[in-house]
């Protein structure tokens, strides 16, 4: 049995369609339901136990080997700090972490910094020599920035519509954000087989949509 621990939302939305094309077994209740545990036959591998969790808690239930494999955006695996191995990126859930903030304060120190990213971007700030004060907040960041708590904004960016909607522009691009399937150390060794099956199902996916487009 392989574990998988997927990230709920935007994350499982784009990956899982990306999942069942690379011709890997997913449940079919999984997009409607409301159980948070899922099982599957697969062949040859045995069956495939899916946890849906919240995108934070992924590196966590893979580090502590509760499940093997996970699937989460890289910029909650980076916040998170936990050590898993990171097999593939899955081109998926594609975004931009970005400091942003109102453009009149493009050219002043940045003082405040608001975000759901409190250790990447005290790293991030840090390493251009800025003592900014971080200040975490767990969504609608921008807020933050219109209504004056921040000068910056440390959040991730897709279309730039919520920027746009709230008179914010980005000031620097730090990091592109995709998918990424990890696995437990442990497992990864324990349990190679059928993690590889895995990697190379959805890898060889990647590559085929790649040569279509
Ligand atoms: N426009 C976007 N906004 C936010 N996250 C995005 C976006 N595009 C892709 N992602 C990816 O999706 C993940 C967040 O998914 P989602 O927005 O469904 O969860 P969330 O509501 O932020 O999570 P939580 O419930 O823990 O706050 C991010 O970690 C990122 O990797
Ligand atoms: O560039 P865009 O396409 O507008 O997407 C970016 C927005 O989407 C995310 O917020 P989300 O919808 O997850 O809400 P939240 O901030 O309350 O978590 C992110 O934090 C930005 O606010």
């Amino acid at each position: 049995m392989v574990t998988i621990a997927l990230a709920k939302g935007r994350t499982a939305d784009d990956v899982v369609p990306m999942w069942r094309r690379a011709g890997l077994p997913a449940p079919a209740d999984l997009d409607d339901s409301r159980a948070l545990v899922f099982e599957v036959e697969a062949p040859v591998h045995g069956p495939l136990r899916f946890l849906l969790a919240k995108p934070a808690d992924v590196p966590t239930y893979v580090s502590f080997g509760v499940a093997d494999i996970g699937v989460v955006g890289k910029d909650v695996l980076l916040e998170s700090g936990r050590e898993v191995y990171e097999l593939l990126d899955l081109q998926a859930a594609r975004c931009q972490l970005c400091v942003a903030g109102r453009p009149e304060e493009r050219d002043r120190r940045p003082r405040r910094v608001a975000t759901k990213y409190p250790r990447l971007a005290d790293q991030y700030f840090r390493s251009l020599g800025v003592a900014a004060e971080t200040i975490p907040l767990s969504g609608s960041i921008e807020l933050a920035a219109v209504i004056g708590l921040a000068d910056r904004i440390f959040d991730l960016v897709q279309t730039g519509a919520t920027l746009a909607a709230n008179g914010l522009v980005v000031f620097d691009e730090v990091l592109d954000v995709s998918a990424r399937l990890i696995a437990n150390r442990s497992s990864y060794r324990t349990k190679r087989q059928a993690i590889q099956w895995v990697t190379d199902q959805l890898a060889q996916a990647l590559t085929r949509e790649a040569v279509e487009s």
